[in-house]
C-alpha cells in the first residue's frame, strides 16, 4: 500500500476532522511540537501538506523550509495571513474555506449593527446594575427600519448581509470594484458612501489592498449618528481614528468583531460605552467550523486523488 501523505499541522482543526485527517494522512503536529524547529529539522523532506486556520496563517519562514510542499489548506475565508505570492512562486496550490461561513458572519454583522445603533450592551448593564429601577428608563436610540446601510465590499458575505438588511427594511447601498447585478445603489467610493449611509458594514477582504480604507475622512463622513460594523479585519478601519471619533462623539457608535490588535485590542476602545465587542467570532459555531475543517481535509483528499481542488485560491 501506497504509504499515506506527510502533513504538518500548524494549526488544528476541529476534533471531528483532526481524526478523519489522523486516518489518511501521516500527521506532524508543528502546533503541538516543544521544538517546533527540531521537528521541522526532522521532517522537511516529506512535507507535502500544510494544514492551519487564518488566524495562524504561514509564512515563507516555514514555506521555505519545505522543498516537497504541493499545498496549503487553510480553515479561513480570508487569506492575508498566507504568504500567497511564495506559494504560487512554487505553484503551491493553496484553498481556503469560503461559503460555509457566509450565512454566519453575515447575521454577526447584523447582530453588532443592533447591539451598537441600539445600544444593547449598556441596557443590558441598566437592567443588570438596578439603575433601571434607580434611575428610570433607558436613553431612547436611533431606529434601524428605513435608514440606509452602506456596504462596503459586496461579495458573498456583503451580499448576505444585504438580504437580511432588506428584511430589516432598510435601503441599501454599496461599494465594490465592479458593478454588481442587485438593485442596490452604487456608491464611488468609501467617503461617498459613509456620507450616503446611516450606518456603514466593512465587509471587504484584509490585506495591503483595503488597509486604512476606512479612514479619518469615511469616519467623519458617516458622523455623529452614523453607526460603524466591522466583521472584516482591523487592518481595514484607521483604529486609532475611530477611537478618537467614538470619544468625542463625531461618530455615534460600532460594532466590531475584528481588530488591530487581537487577541487584545487597544484598551481605549475597550473603556468606550458606545462600541459593541466580539472576540473574532464571526464563524465562530459548531456548525461552520465543523464545516470549514471538513473542507479543509475535502480539499487535501481532491489533492491527493488528482481530483480538482473544491476552494483553490486564485
Ligand atoms: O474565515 C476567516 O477569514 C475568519 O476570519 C474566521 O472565520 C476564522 O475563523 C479566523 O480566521 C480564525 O482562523
Amino acid at each position: 500500500t501506497e504509504p499515506r501523505p506527510d502533513v504538518l499541522v500548524v494549526s488544528a482543526l476541529r476534533p471531528g476532522q483532526m481524526a478523519r485527517l489522523e486516518t489518511l494522512f501521516a500527521l506532524h503536529r508543528h502546533d503541538r511540537a516543544e521544538d517546533p524547529d527540531a521537528l521541522l529539522d526532522a521532517i522537511a523532506p516529506r512535507i507535502r501538506a500544510v494544514v492551519t486556520t487564518g488566524g495562524r496563517g504561514l509564512g515563507r519562514d516555514i514555506i521555505d523550509r519545505l522543498p516537497g510542499l504541493e499545498i496549503v489548506a487553510c480553515s479561513a475565508v480570508g487569506t492575508e495571513k498566507l504568504d500567497l505570492a511564495a506559494c504560487r512562486a512554487r505553484g503551491i496550490a493553496v484553498t481556503n474555506t469560503p461559503d460555509v461561513l457566509t450565512d454566519d458572519v453575515a447575521d454577526m454583522a447584523m447582530a453588532l449593527l443592533l447591539m451598537a445603533r441600539r445600544r444593547l450592551v449598556e441596557g443590558d448593564a441598566h437592567v443588570r446594575s438596578g439603575a433601571w429601577a434607580r434611575e428610570g428608563m433607558f436613553p431612547l436610540t436611533p431606529t434601524l427600519t428605513g435608514k440606509r446601510l452602506g456596504i462596503l465590499g459586496l461579495g458573498r458575505i456583503g451580499q448576505a448581509i444585504a438580504a437580511r438588511a432588506e428584511a430589516f427594511r432598510m435601503e441599501i447601498g454599496y461599494v465594490a470594484r465592479a458593478p454588481r447585478d442587485v438593485p442596490y445603489a452604487r456608491l464611488p467610493d468609501a467617503e461617498a458612501l459613509a456620507g450616503w449611509a446611516d450606518a456603514l458594514v466593512v465587509a471587504t477582504p484584509g490585506g495591503a489592498g483595503t488597509r486604512g480604507l476606512v479612514s479619518a475622512p469615511v469616519i467623519r463622513a458617516l458622523g455623529p449618528g452614523g453607526t460603524l460594523v466591522n466583521i472584516s479585519r482591523g487592518s481595514v478601519v484607521d483604529e486609532p481614528a475611530m477611537i478618537e471619533a467614538l470619544a468625542s462623539g463625531a461618530l455615534g457608535a460600532a460594532g466590531l468583531d475584528v481588530f488591530a490588535a487581537e487577541p487584545a485590542p487597544d484598551p481605549a476602545l475597550l473603556a468606550l460605552p458606545n462600541v459593541a465587542l466580539s472576540p473574532h467570532h464571526g464563524s465562530g459555531t459548531v456548525e461552520t467550523r465543523d464545516a470549514m475543517a471538513r473542507m479543509v481535509v475535502d480539499n487535501l483528499v481532491a489533492h491527493f486523488n488528482g481530483a480538482p481542488l473544491i476552494s483553490p485560491v486564485a
